[in-house]
């Protein structure tokens, strides 16, 4: 297996760190006591303020960054960012590489800054106490409190208690916990205004879907890990043993079985907007799924399969659009397929078709494709189940043919920067809460491609700058008989 350029499988552009660390030998107290037991004052005659700890490090590199970040944007006339109260929603918008390199250090090396002046044993109490950020926004969102707050101007809590049927003690409460983390603001007592990030619950309806799907879906679901691991194990591979399920249907649908009932049409609804927050996001965009790899080598007039590609035949729409002499077929599950052949644009009508196919039942049925590409599919499925869908195809590969998957390689830990690994890992868990799936290590990829057929091997790796997925190439060299 050859891997493109040595960063290539860690992920976007985040340099590597080293994190601050705790000598695990160390005792946890802290070092003032050894000559009195009376606590240090911040005015102590002893108190030496040019010492360098790690926690001065620390800050030198936020401080470093913090100039580097806001002298870019003084200089492109870009607003700072402010807790201004009608400052702009997003600070992040086309920047150049380097200097969103600069925030993701700047977020990683804060988000350490927190855990370090906290000290070990406040980070692990408060790390248990950080559920009231969820269930608040949660009911905020139910009770749709931020849409009954003037976009700008403010409101009384009475009022918009009694608009929204809630208890006005209660939500002075709860509007107080959230003024804490900048959501909602009491520019004046009893009066209640929007911030940047609360506006956003009712401007985008992207970032809206993404706030009720974790709150009311997939965060209640998280806390049904212990009990879906004791009703079938700590191993279970099937779709319908998830936390998720149980949780949300007590072990008797998949997640997508439940997205599927037809009374759960605004949940679907929700998920693609989801889905397409994420994908407008840099890592996840289809701009690195269409320059990462040779599309064009695959020879003039080449014939693409794109399995599970889904009823918005993205990618195929994407790379048709960057190499007009390649034709797709976009396969999927029947209603995916049936919705896919309404929606096309008609520009693609020549070199885009849809397909029913099962890839967990179907041995592939196009056998003379020049690739087949597997696109964030695997990644929801458990090794069991992956491994049936490569095979379905890799049984009709002959020599030549190349099968593509794109998907994430997760990095080695501590390889690719906190802010980076963070979203990464994240993204692990929520595979295995939802699906009893996970995202993969290379070693992983490479286990489960000889699992699905041991004349399979991994060709190439590459993960383009920036991109979350990687990525992975894979041919099958010789065909026995
Ligand atoms: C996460 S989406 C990925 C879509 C697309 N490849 C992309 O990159 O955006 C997963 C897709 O797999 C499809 N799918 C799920 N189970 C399938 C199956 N058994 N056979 C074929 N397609 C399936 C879903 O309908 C959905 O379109």
């Amino acid at each position: 297996m050859t891997i493109h350029n040595p960063e290539d499988v860690s992920v976007y552009s985040e340099p590597v760190k080293s994190a601050p660390t705790y000598d695990v030998d160390r005792p946890l107290t802290p070092p003032r006591s050894s000559a009195s037991s009376q606590p240090v004052s911040p005015s102590d005659a002893s108190h030496d303020t040019s010492v360098c700890t790690p926690l001065v490090a620390l800050a030198e590199e936020i401080l470093s960054n913090t100039r580097n970040l806001s002298g870019f944007y003084a200089a492109h006339s870009l607003p700072q960012p402010s807790f201004d109260l009608d400052g702009p929603e997003d600070y992040s918008n086309d920047l150049p590489d380097e200097i969103q390199e600069v925030r993701a250090k700047l977020r990683g090396a804060t988000a350490d800054m927190q855990i370090l002046a906290a000290g070990p044993k406040e980070n692990i109490m408060w790390m248990a106490w950080g559920y009231h950020d969820v269930s608040l926004l949660h009911y905020v969102s139910h009770f749709k409190i931020a849409e009954a707050v003037p976009l700008h101007g403010t409101v009384a809590i009475e009022e918009l208690a009694s608009v929204t049927k809630t208890s006005p003690d209660r939500l002075k409460r709860m509007i107080r916990y959230l003024t804490l983390r900048h959501v909602f603001a009491e520019p004046s007592p009893g009066r209640i205004a929007h911030t940047p990030s609360s506006r956003q619950l009712v401007t985008s309806e992207h970032v809206r879907s993404w706030v009720d799907v974790r709150t009311e879906e997939t965060g209640p679901a998280a806390f049904g890990l212990v009990a879906a691991s004791k009703r079938w194990g700590t191993d279970s591979q099937e779709l319908d043993q998830t936390a998720f399920s149980h949780v949300h249907s007590n072990g008797e649908l998949s997640r997508f079985g439940l997205l599927a009932l037809p009374e759960n049409r605004h949940r679907e609804i929700r998920f693609a907007n989801l889905m397409k927050a994420l994908q407008a996001t840099e890592p996840y965009d289809l701009k690195h799924t269409v320059s990462g790899y040779d599309w064009e080598g695959l020879g003039d007039q080449a014939l693409v399969v794109d399995v599970g590609g889904s009823s918005m035949a993205a990618t195929a729409q994407a790379i048709v659009r960057a190499f007009p002499n390649l034709t797709v077929v976009v396969q999927d599950l029947p209603t995916v397929v049936a919705q896919g052949r309404k929606i096309l644009p008609v520009e693609f009508s020549d070199r885009i078709t849809f397909q029913e196919y099962d890839f967990l039942k179907q041995t592939q049925p196009i056998t003379n494709a020049s690739a087949y590409i597997f696109r964030h599919i695997l990644h929801d499925w458990s090794d069991k189940y992956a491994t049936l869908a490569l095979r379905n195809t890799a049984s009709i590969l002959q020599s030549g043919q190349k099968l593509i998957i794109i998907d994430v390689v997760m990095p080695a830990p501590r390889s690719a920067g906190s802010t980076v690994e963070r979203t990464l890992r994240s993204s692990d868990m929520e595979m295995m809460v939802q699906f009893n799936a996970l995202e993969r290590e290379a070693r992983d990829w490479e286990d489960l491609i000889k699992k699905a057929d041991p004349r399979m091997r991994i060709q190439s790796i590459h993960k383009p700058a920036r991109s979350a997925n990687s990525i992975i190439e894979i041919v099958l060299e010789a065909r026995d008989g």
